[in-house]
C-alpha cells in the first residue's frame, strides 16, 4: 500500500445529521476512536462543507500570495505586542518569519484567531499578545466574506467532531463533560503560502498542533505534508478530493490522559509549484481549564499523566516562541 493511503478515511456525518440513530453514532465514534488511538490523523469524508466554498477560499489564498502587491501584505504585517497595532499573533508574516524548533520556516502566511474584544492598548500603542483585532487584506476582492463564511462552517464541523469524541471516549450520555470546554472555541485559522524549497530547509518544521482538532484544506500538490507514524515512519498525507486531513492537538492528549496523542507532522515542499493551504484549528475556549477525563484515566492505568492546563497559557507559550521579532529582525 502506498504510504499516502495509510491514514484511515472516516465518516462522522451521523454527528452532523439530526436524524441519525444512536447505532449510527456509535459506529462512527468507534471509527474515530480507532483513528485517534492509532494515528491521531485521519481523512474526514461526508463533512458537508460545500466544495464551491472550499475552492473559493483556496483560490483567494493563492491570489493573495501571488497576485497582490507587496504593499497589500505590508499593510497587515504581524507586529509584536505593544507595537502600534500589534498583538504579536494576528496578521501577515513574511517568508521565514515563522519559527519552528529554532529554525525558520519557508512559508508566508496570514494568521487569524477568533475575534475578541480588543484589550486596552498597552501604553497607548499596541495590544497584549493575542488581544488585538484580526488584520484583513483589502485584496483580493471577496477575501473576508469567503473566509468568514468558511470558518463559520468549520466551527460547526468542529462542534460535531467534539460530540463524536465525547461518544468515542465513553461520554455518550454526558457529552457536556467535554463540550463545556469548547462552547466558545478560540479557533485559529492560517492562510499559508509555500514557495518550493530550494535545497536545504523545511517548509514547516516538526510540531504538534496546540488545541483540539485541525481541519486541513490544501491544494492538490502531492508529497508536502508528512505525518510521523507510531513506528517512526514519515507518511505522506496528500489531500483526497472531498476530504479534510484532520489531526488532534495537544489539549486532546491532556483530556484523554494520553490515550489519544497529538501527532508530530511537518511540511517539506519541493517540486516547482507554489503550494497553498488553509488549516482551521478548532480549539478549546480561551479560559478552558483542561484536565484528564475520569474515564480516560481509568483506561490508561488509573493515574493522571497530566495536571490542569489553562488553554490560553498553553497557546501563549507557543505563540510567543513562534516568530522572529518583527521589531528586531531588521526588515
Ligand atoms: N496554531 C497552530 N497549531 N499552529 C501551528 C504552527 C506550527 C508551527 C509553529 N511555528 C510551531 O512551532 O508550533
Ligand atoms: O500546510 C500544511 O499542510 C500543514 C500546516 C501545519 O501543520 C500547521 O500550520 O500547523
Ligand atoms: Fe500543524
Amino acid at each position: 500500500m502506498p504510504p499516502s493511503t495509510a491514514l484511515p478515511i472516516i465518516d462522522l456525518s451521523p454527528f452532523l445529521s439530526p436524524s441519525s440513530t444512536p447505532e449510527q453514532k456509535r459506529a462512527a465514534a468507534a471509527a474515530l476512536n480507532d483513528a485517534c488511538t492509532t494515528h491521531g490523523f485521519f481523512y474526514l469524508t461526508a463533512h458537508g462543507v460545500p466544495a464551491e466554498l472550499e475552492s473559493r477560499v483556496l483560490a483567494l489564498a493563492r491570489k493573495f500570495f501571488l497576485d497582490t502587491p507587496a504593499a497589500t501584505k505590508a499593510a497587515i504585517q504581524r507586529l509584536d505586542p505593544g507595537a502600534a497595532g500589534g498583538d504579536g499573533a494576528r496578521g501577515y508574516q513574511r517568508l521565514g518569519e515563522n519559527v519552528t524548533q529554532g529554525a525558520s520556516d519557508h512559508h508566508e502566511a496570514i494568521d487569524f484567531y477568533r475575534p475578541v474584544e480588543a484589550e486596552e492598548a498597552v501604553g497607548g500603542k499596541g495590544y497584549g499578545l493575542l488581544r488585538g483585532p484580526n488584520l484583513w487584506p483589502d485584496q483580493p476582492e471577496g477575501f473576508r466574506a469567503a473566509f468568514e463564511e468558511y470558518w463559520k462552517r468549520l466551527t460547526q464541523l468542529g462542534d460535531a467532531v467534539m460530540k463524536a469524541m465525547a461518544w468515542a471516549l465513553g461520554y455518550e450520555g454526558d457529552e457536556d463533560v467535554i463540550l463545556r470546554w469548547t462552547d466558545q472555541p478560540f479557533w485559529v485559522a492560517r492562510v499559508i503560502g509555500y514557495p518550493p524549497l530550494k535545497g536545504e530547509g523545511v517548509s514547516c518544521g516538526v510540531h504538534t498542533d496546540y488545541g483540539c482538532t485541525t481541519f486541513l484544506l490544501a491544494d492538490d500538490t502531492p508529497g508536502s505534508l508528512q505525518v510521523l507514524s507510531k513506528d517512526g515512519e514519515w507518511l505522506d498525507a496528500d489531500m483526497i478530493k472531498g476530504c479534510y486531513v484532520v489531526n488532534i492537538g495537544d489539549m486532546v492528549s491532556v483530556m484523554t490522559n494520553g490515550l489519544w496523542q497529538s501527532t508530530k507532522h511537518r511540511v517539506i515542499h519541493t517540486g516547482d509549484r507554489y503550494r497553498v493551504s488553509v488549516p482551521f484549528f478548532y480549539e478549546p475556549n480561551w479560559d478552558a481549564v483542561i484536565k484528564p477525563l475520569e474515564k480516560c484515566v481509568q483506561k490508561t492505568g488509573g493515574a493522571e499523566k497530566y495536571g490542569e492546563v489553562v488553554y490560553s497559557a498553553h497557546l501563549m507559550g507557543k505563540v510567543s516562541g513562534n516568530f522572529y521579532s518583527a521589531a528586531t529582525d531588521g526588515k
